[in-house]
């Protein structure tokens, strides 16, 4: 291109090549005498096709460019300002105001000296790629190691793993590197000057800059490491490789530190940075950057694991059902939530479910099997008989009580996987109703179950997720291996994903994005722990502007928000009352639920509180949700409910739990612990049979009629928000009048 400025005699030369037509207009194209060379016509991004040949950006000027371009702020003031914003100009931001001598190469040089003698052309017959993003330099690098193939040969490395490293596509390896023998590289390698790269390291798609050193078992994928950088042992620097990704690869600057075994993916980082397991747990969490797999993906890495990754189908089960254990174990605690009915399918997701069981128990959790499509394969017989020697009971569909959420703490739907198409089929349809109306709350207040779907909720569509959004909604989902596609559409508070078994040929051959398993966990959480998302939409302003004008509904949402945070117990509220002469008393109770215009909760009626209650009905009930920053205070007057509510609300309650009132008598005197303990034998033995445990006459409910709702919002900045909620009778009808403080 030199030779050719030079003969030419212009001022400059551009660099052309011949591109497609339909590509042509997304750059400046130009039209050049095919004899002399000289530019004739210049078009930066036409509308409306000039010519195949375009402006590759490589510019060759005399000093006389310099006299050209000050002659353009000369010139500028006489010339119309209708001109076409070039790339540099739109790249900046609308505030941003330009220099007064800002000159644009191609509008104010260019076309204006086109035909005038001073610019030529040069066509290359080379490659050319446009650079726009990071993640085109790898792809360029890629095309020059390519045409070493044509022009120096020699420069590109060999090598089989005896007495070089072994290599893959086109290679290039500066003679001062050092390279281990086992370490496996390319294709689309640079390695520069001095760069150490130690035993067992694994390289693709990447550029090695001078003074690297990456260490045992590394490995780099899609990624530029800068300068003096080291990569500690056993680590993955990586990133999607997608080149029309914002960041389609990972870069390190300069002297960049990666300690042993963590995990940077889709990550630039800055220079004389340290990055250890800390640093990075932020990073990796990030949802956006885990693969997702189509159902197909999914049945092709099910069959390579089976196949040549030299797995066993019992092996694997046994893997994905302790991820499901551990990551409800994580989330869920034995002590809070026991009971777990585990629903199972036909297929392995249902075997899934059955090692899950198996785990649960062993963890304390106190599991129940709906097997009703059983497999006779030795491998499912086998995990049932496991299951009966443990006494774990298996309940018949027909067994199961209606209401599946007064019975379970936990329902585990493990009945269908990756292999699910249609709509689900009896006796399965009915089991996901019962899944999806064991969630229907209905103001009651009463924690309703958790549901942990395994690898796909059940009845969604493997890919594009809930048909006609009539799906179940779990609280937490277990992808296995990877997540499917549907799982995007999961907005339940736990993402997990398990199945640490994924060999590095699955992750290469399917370009697998997935997080890191910390320390000896079987799962590891995907996405941010629920309370900071809905601690992320908090603000005053929101809470202001979205007050509700009926305090009930304002109520409703706030609880809402309390159970998708996570908040142990939201429906535990400190119950005040007073005595007659106006002396205070205060405990937690928990919240039954609103029923007719009020706030319901069941107690003894020879309690102190009952006492109170009945010499002064005046009350107040304070909810405080402390990981949200909220309280919630409601006043007014309490009232027994009546009997047949007292009744039902009795009968809603898990059978142990009814003994407890039957046991005690609140408040008054016993003579010790041991005798309630006796009591309560007594009457779980006198009942075994499943008969009916009466209510004790004792036992009720009350309900307290509000007057006055405070809505309390703590904010970091110490200025609080309040709303606040006056009843006023306006024609014999209740209205509020609402106030923000
Ligand atoms: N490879 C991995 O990474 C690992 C995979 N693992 C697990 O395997 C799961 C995939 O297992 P899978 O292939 O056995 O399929 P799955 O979805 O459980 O059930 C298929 C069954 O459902 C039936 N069925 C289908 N549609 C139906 C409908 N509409 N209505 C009614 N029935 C219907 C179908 O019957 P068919 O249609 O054939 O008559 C067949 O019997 C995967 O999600 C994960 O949990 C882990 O164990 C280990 C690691
Ligand atoms: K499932």
């Amino acid at each position: 291109m030199l030779e050719a400025h030079r003969r030419y005699g212009g001022m400059g030369t551009i660099l052309v090549i011949k591109v497609s037509p339909e590509s042509a207009y997304q750059f400046g194209e130009l039209v050049a005498d095919p004899v002399t060379n000289e530019l004739l016509h210049y078009a930066e991004k036409p509308e409306t096709f000039v010519s195949d040949r375009i402006n590759c950006g490589v510019y060759i000027f005399t000093p006389d460019i310099f006299t050209a371009i000050q002659g353009v702020s000369t010139q500028r003031k006489d010339r119309a300002t209708l001109r076409r914003v070039s790339s540099f100009e739109a790249l900046q931001p609308a505030n941003r105001s330009l220099p007064t001598d800002f000159v644009r190469l191609d509008q104010d040089i260019l076309s204006p000296l086109t035909g005038k003698k001073q610019l030529y052309v040069y066509e290359t017959m080379d490659f050319w790629e446009q650079i726009k993003n990071p993640g085109m330099s790898l792809k360029s690098s890629g095309l020059y190691l390519a045409q070493f193939r044509f022009t120096s040969p020699h420069l590109l490395a060999s090598g089989d793993g005896t007495k070089n490293a072994t290599i893959t596509g086109d290679v290039y390896i500066h003679p001062s590197a050092k390279v281990h023998p086992t370490a496996k590289i390319g294709p689309n390698v640079s390695i520069s000057a001095n760069a150490r790269i130690g035993a067992g390291v694994r390289l693709v798609s990447c550029i090695i800059l001078d003074d690297v050193e990456i260490q045992e078992n590394a490995v780099v994928i899609h990624a530029i490491i800068g300068w003096k950088s080291s990569i500690g042992r056993w680590s993955r620097v990586q990133a999607s490789g997608d080149y029309n990704a914002k960041l389609g690869v990972t870069i390190l600057g300069e002297s960049v530190t990666v300690e042993d075994e963590v995990v940077v993916i889709n990550s630039i980082v800055l220079p004389n940075k340290t990055l250890n397991v800390e640093e990075v747990k932020i990073m990796e969490k990030d949802p956006e950057c885990i693969s997702y797999l189509t159902q197909q993906q999914a049945v092709e890495i099910d069959a390579l694991l089976m196949g040549p990754s030299g797995f066993s189908i019992d092996q694997l089960m046994e893997l994905a059902g302790l991820s499901v254990a551990s990551a409800i174990a994580e989330v869920y605690r034995s002590t809070e939530y026991n009971r777990v009915l585990v629903i199972c399918g036909p297929g392995n997701n249902g075997g899934d479910g059955l090692v899950a069981a198996r785990h649960l128990h062993h963890f304390g959790y106190k599991p129940y099997i709906c097997y009703p499509k059983r497999t006779p394969k030795p491998l499912y017989t086998g995990l049932v008989t496991q299951l009966e020697s443990l006494s774990v009971p298996f309940l018949p569909v027909e067994g199961l009580p209606q209401e599946l959420s007064n019975d379970f703490d936990i329902l585990v739907d493990a009945i269908f996987g990756f292999s699910f198409n249609g709509m689900p089929r009896p006796p399965f349809d009915g089991l996901i109703y019962g899944l999806l109306s064991a969630r229907k709350h209905d103001q009651t207040f009463q924690r309703s179950p958790v549901i942990v779907s395994v690898d796909i909720p059940s009845g969604w569509n493997v890919e594009k997720g809930a048909v006609n959004s009539e799906g179940i909604t779990p609280d937490m989902l277990v992808s296995l291996t990877a997540p499917k596609l549907c799982a995007k559409m999961f907005c339940g508070p736990h993402h997990f994903l398990g199945g640490r078994f994924v060999p590095p040929s699955i992750v290469d051959k399917f370009k697998l994005q997935l997080p890191p398993y910390p320390g000896t966990s079987m799962c590891v959480r995907i996405g941010k722990p629920p309370q900071a998302d809905v601690q992320a939409q908090i603000s005053l302003e929101n809470v202001e502007k979205h007050g509700e004008a009926d305090p009930f509904v304002q109520f409703q949402k706030w609880f809402d928000d309390a159970v998708a945070a996570g908040l142990k117990e939201p429906n535990s509220m400190a119950l005040s009352t007073a005595s007659k002469d106006g002396k205070p008393s205060s405990r937690m109770i928990q919240l039954k639920g609103i029923h007719g215009e009020g706030f319901v909760w069941c107690s003894n009626y020879g309690s102190r509180k009952a006492q109170e209650i009945s010499e002064n009905p005046h009350a107040s009930l304070l909810f405080y949700w402390s990981g949200l920053n909220r309280q919630v205070r409601v006043e007014g007057f309490v009232q027994k409910v009546s009997d047949e509510e007292s009744e039902q609300y009795f009968r809603s309650r898990p059978r142990e739990i009814q003994i407890g009132p039957a046991v005690s008598e609140q408040s008054n005197v016993i003579p010790g612990r041991q005798f309630l303990h006796q009591k309560y034998k007594e009457i779980e033995e006198k009942y075994s049979d499943g008969s009916m445990i009466p209510r004790p006459k004792h036992w009720g409910g009350y309900r307290l009629i509000p007057e006055y709702f405070e809505f309390w919002q703590g904010d970091e900045s110490q200025v609080h928000l309040r709303l606040s909620y006056v009843a006023e009778e306006i024609d014999g009808k209740i209205s509020w009048r609402r106030t923000v403080k």
